[in-house]
């Protein structure tokens, strides 16, 4: 079906808004009268960047606070439309929105209501024009789509259909499947908008929180389902009142929005896309650094060894059971200083889970990157992370550690087993792109989000993870510009003894961060330790969690640039990530920033 955006979904001058919907792959727009009001074009001129862009232009919108009032006003009404009518002939475009009113004018009178409308789309007709009526969530007598229908229908025109709008439909509670009774030719226009399930005023609700299908808590699939059931055949348009969007760049918010109506087109069956290919299991993690010293003192404390070394590049592999970790100081080090930039998974298709994530919008990088490196699969998700997807140890694929060559070392310690999960931090406009991103190209489930409060603002944090936990990520975003050093990614390490391997690495010369007292009183309320535990968690900075399925021990190193290492021991199931103790630890991290300044 085709696909249309609402300028005011986007961030920029009309232009600019174009330009980014155009690009992200979109066939049409809304244009927002605030929009075409503040933009220097003239209306033809508009029309023709449009369709240099490619773009038709859907609809006109929004007419407010026509219908159901005084023969006077309704008369200053018709003459106001008129105006907006020539303006949409020299624009081209053919429908307009009109939205219910909320003037205290208006009457609870439906059939007053339908005869206006009847007579605004009358007029509309002698412009060539439809009239597409919405029912607002928040209108003063008209607040449901049922009802917008009932006087559409009472109204009996031709220029005069319904605009359905799922936004206002879900947040009040309406049952979708009415939307059945109305003939599809009859249902002017769609506009599609999630939101979180959030208990507030609904105007409010809508006008800020709206975001893209799949990114809130409703069954957007299941609304247009039903509206597919009519007949209808216009477009999918997508209206996002949202303050992150209003301000975050908008080429990608545009791609965003488009990966969204393309995973919603394949859930209700309109459209095809290769087939998600679940990643089964993290291959590497690899880290840039131009000082490869600091993080290799690192994985050398806790038990890693440097097994191997690229043979065109300067990167080393370190290992600790399954865990591995690359370590690169090539030129992106020197630009980016250390951090986390790729994330291998491994793949039961490496080249079909590239596909999908292409077929979504991602940016798909170069396969090889040197003439004698293995060709690899690999795309970049919305943060700038590199994800490989990875066939290790399967000889009739190509494999990454073919690129490796191995080198003398001794035998890594055994503690470390496997990576538990990564923690990475979003750019604070990228949160709700990333949980669509890995859940539509990765087929990862996102599991509940919870906010988590730092003392210099709240972070809101979602994982992301296969069906058992073999691959599991963790997404964050804080309400302000990230803080590099504390908000920093980080490779949470599996241990089967936490304690043990904390040990060893402070033995070998390793930092630990420190945990306040204060909290292992508090411990020592909430549960019952064995003899001398608890004191053991309090020297090594143990943190401790339990859930219906068992327990955690986590404590973290000191930050290196922008990424530190988490140990973890999870026993009987335990599915959590110790979400109960991250303000204590970004407590921490704090402190010890302010103190050592690492
Ligand atoms: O918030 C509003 O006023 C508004 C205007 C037009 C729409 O289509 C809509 O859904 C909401
Ligand atoms: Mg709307």
């Amino acid at each position: 079906m085709l696909t249309s955006i609402a300028t005011v979904s986007l961030s920029g001058s009309l232009t600019e808004k174009l330009t980014a919907a155009s690009r992200a792959g979109f066939d049409g727009v809304e244009i927002f009268e605030n929009d075409l009001l503040a933009s220097p074009l003239a209306p033809e001129e508009i029309r023709a960047r449009c369709a240099d862009l490619g773009l038709t232009i859907d609809l006109y919108q929004p007419m407010r606070d026509i219908e159901a009032v005084p023969e006077e006003e309704f008369g200053r009404n018709l003459r106001r439309a008129r105006h907006k009518f020539e303006l949409m002939r020299r624009l081209g475009t053919d429908t307009v929105l009109v939205c219910s009113s909320v003037s205290p004018l208006a009457v609870d009178d439906d059939d007053l209501a339908a005869r206006q409308l009847s007579q605004l789309a009358d007029l509309a007709q002698d412009f060539g024009i439809r009239v597409a009526y919405e029912a607002l969530a928040w209108g003063r007598h008209v607040s449901t789509y049922d009802h917008a229908w009932r006087i559409v229908e009472t109204a009996d025109h031709p220029a005069l259909g319904a605009c359905l709008d799922s936004f206002h439909i879900l947040s009040r509670g309406s049952d979708p499947k009415g939307i059945e009774d109305i003939p599809g030719e009859k249902i002017f226009y769609l506009q599609l908008a999630d939101a979180p399930l959030l208990a507030m005023d609904v105007l409010q609700w809508s006008r800020h929180y709206r975001c893209f299908p799949g990114q809130g808590g409703f069954d957007i699939a299941g609304l247009v389902r039903h509206v597919l059931r009519t007949g209808y055949s216009g477009p999918l348009s997508l209206e996002v009142f949202n303050d992150v969007f209003r301000q975050a760049e908008a080429g990608p918010t545009a791609v965003d929005a488009h990966r969204s109506l393309l995973v919603l087109q394949e859930a209700v069956g309109l459209a095809e896309l290769p087939a998600p290919v679940v990643p089964t299991g993290v291959a590497f993690a690899e880290l840039v650094t131009p000082d490869a010293e600091p993080v290799s003192a690192v994985l050398a404390a806790l038990g890693f060894a440097r097994s191997a070394r690229h043979r065109s590049k300067p990167v080393y592999l370190w290992q600790a059971g399954e865990a591995r970790v690359l370590v690169n100081t090539g030129p992106a080090a020197r630009r980016d200083g250390t951090g986390l930039a790729a994330i291998g998974l491994e793949s039961p298709d490496p080249a079909g889970a590239a596909r999908r994530a292409e077929a979504l919008l991602a940016p798909v990088l170069p396969r090889r990157r040197a003439s004698e490196d293995a060709l690899l699969d690999a795309v970049a998700a919305p943060d700038g992370t590199e994800l490989f997807f990875c066939a290790t140890d399967r000889p009739q694929l190509a494999n990454w550690r073919a690129d490796f060559e191995d080198v003398p070392h001794a035998a890594p310690d055994t503690g470390v087993t496997r990576i538990d999960h990564l923690a990475l931090v979003q750019p604070w406009h990228h949160f709700d792109e990333a949980t669509l991103f890995h859940r539509s190209v990765l087929g990862l489930a996102a599991q509940e989000s919870v906010d988590v409060a730092d003392p210099y603002g709240l972070l809101r944090s979602r994982a992301v993870t296969d069906a058992d936990g073999s691959v599991r990520i963790a997404l964050s975003v804080g309400a302000a510009p990230a803080d590099d050093t504390v908000h920093a990614q980080h490779i949470a390490l599996a241990a089967g003894d936490v304690v043990a391997v904390a040990r060893r690495f402070r033995a070998a010369g390793g930092l630990l961060l420190p945990m306040p007292a204060n909290y292992y009183d508090d411990l020592a309320a909430r549960f019952e330790f064995e003899e001398g535990e608890l004191d053991m968690y309090r020297e090594l900075g143990i943190l401790y969690d339990r859930d219906a399925y068992g327990e955690f021990r986590h404590c973290y190193t000191r930050t290196v640039g922008r990424v530190f290492f988490e140990l973890v021991q999870r026993d009987g199931g335990y599915r959590g990530y110790g979400a109960q103790n991250a303000p204590v630890r970004l407590a921490a991290q704090h402190a010890a920033r302010r103190l050592t300044g690492g």
